[in-house]
């Protein structure tokens, strides 16, 4: 809990130093004096708002989330997309009314600070409301009875105040969109200082907006997903998702506002496709199963080899699903090489959201095996056994 903002701070450092070295010490300890300030408190509180606000628009769909332990089912609006797209117009109102976004380059370190103190504090307001929660709220982990491990995991599955669900707000709003709007500034920024942006810039700009606007298009694939359906809310999502996810996950754009590389059109180009490769694979193989889970007699899915199970589900052996066992990690994978590959390979500081992400899906595939071993048993052993390699065809 210390170590994981300890990072984010020692890179926020870094990307802005001059020798850019990530495994070197930080170039120096900041102050209190460059971590707080009131306006990236303000500023912070009003994006959250804004963000709440967003959430509580009507929505163009209102789905069904996954059965709970007593068989009750909870609604999600569907508007993540509108949400994007809603704040995109206002910044672009804010922008040709003059308002400097660019400055917001030079407030990450105050506001990476406020974002961290933001979800200490929320993750202290969230376990002890699940003091008062019934237990069959509680999530499977997280329950522990040690308040430590039980603060960092989350006791309550999906804390809610009448219908807005803490954990679905968090996980794909205030810092998914905070992360492209930080990119953006970066690139406003370096097109003050240097007249124009530089190609790499655009890159990283373009692949991960394309990114977080399909997350925010498919939000109800969100729902299936481990962190909703397994994993209490408590300072691990809460910390990851308010700032990690956006100081973090715009290291390239930073570097590429302090260190400046050349590329050319071929290499640009190059990049280009290994993205739309990558991408290619994450979103065929997401909305495979998607589709699937959705209805195993859609046409398009209807024709794959299945594995059936005890439950009554079905596993797909063909397909994507019969390539590795996840190939969506995969997909992800390259297009995280291809993030990183503008800023060159001078420096290994870009590469760290490579480097983390394999750790983190590594990770995530062996709790996720253990998961669907337990809830499939044999033939879950049966589909491994058709389908040998986890992530890398014939690598692992
Ligand atoms: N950028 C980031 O920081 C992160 C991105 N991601 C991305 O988010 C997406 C979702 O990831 P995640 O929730 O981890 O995992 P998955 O979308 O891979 O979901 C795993 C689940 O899929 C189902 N499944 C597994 N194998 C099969 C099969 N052969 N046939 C049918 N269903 C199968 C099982 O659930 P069931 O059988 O119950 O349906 C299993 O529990 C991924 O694309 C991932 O790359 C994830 C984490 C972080
Ligand atoms: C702070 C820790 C080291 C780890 C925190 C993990 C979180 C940052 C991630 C856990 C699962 C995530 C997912 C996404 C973003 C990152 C977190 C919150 C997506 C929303 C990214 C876009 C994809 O299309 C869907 C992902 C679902 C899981």
């Amino acid at each position: 809990m210390l170590l994981l903002p300890a990072t984010m701070v020692h890179l926020l450092l870094v990307a802005r130093s001059g020798p850019a070295r990530l495994l070197g010490p930080p170039p120096y300890l900041p102050g209190l004096e460059a971590l707080w300030s009131p306006r990236a408190l303000l500023l912070w509180l009003t994006w959250l708002g804004l963000q709440a606000a967003l959430y509580l628009l009507p929505a163009r769909k209102v789905a069904e989330g996954q059965e709970l332990k007593d068989k009750s089912t909870l609604r999600y609006p569907i508007n993540g997309f509108q949400a994007l797209v809603l704040t995109a117009l206002l910044v672009s109102l804010g922008v040709s009314a003059g308002l400097p976004v660019g400055e917001l380059a030079e407030m990450l370190l105050p506001l990476a600070f406020v974002a961290t103190l933001t979800a200490f504090i929320f993750s202290l307001l969230l376990y002890l409301k699940a003091l008062l929660a019934p237990t069959s709220t509680l999530a499977p982990g997280g329950n522990s009875g040690n308040p430590i491990y039980d603060f960092f995991l989350g006791r309550e599955l999906n804390p809610r105040i009448r219908s807005f669900d803490f954990k679905y707000f968090c996980e794909l709003r205030p810092g998914l969109i905070g992360w492209v709007l930080i990119n953006l500034a970066l690139l406003m920024k370096e097109a003050e200082l240097r007249g124009s942006p530089s190609l790499a810039m655009w890159l990283v700009n373009g692949f991960q907006l394309l990114y977080v606007g399909d997350a925010l298009w498919q939000e109800e694939a969100v729902l299936t997903t481990m962190d909703i359906t397994h994993d209490g809310f408590g300072f691990m999502l809460a910390f990851g998702d308010l700032a990690w996810v956006p100081f973090t996950y715009s290291l390239q754009a930073q570097f590429l506002l302090y260190h400046p590389q050349p590329l050319g059109l071929p290499m640009a180009s190059v990049i280009c496709l290994i993205n739309a490769f990558g991408f290619y694979i994450f979103r065929g193989a997401n909305s495979q199963k998607n589709t699937f889970r959705k209805n195993p007699s859609d046409p398009r899915v209807a024709d794959l080899e299945t594995i059936p199970t005890a439950t009554g589900r079905q596993l797909l052996v063909s397909g994507w699903w019969g390539m590795v066992r996840h190939p969506n990690y995969l997909g992800d994978l390259i297009m995280a090489l291809a993030w990183s590959l503008p800023c060159g390979m001078s420096h290994l500081l870009p590469y760290f959201y490579l480097l983390y992400f394999t750790a983190l899906l590594v990770h995530r595939e062996g709790r996720d095996e253990r998961q669907c071993l337990q809830k499939y048993g044999l033939a879950w052993r049966e589909y491994c056994r058709r389908v040998p390699y986890r992530i890398v065809p014939y690598i692992y």
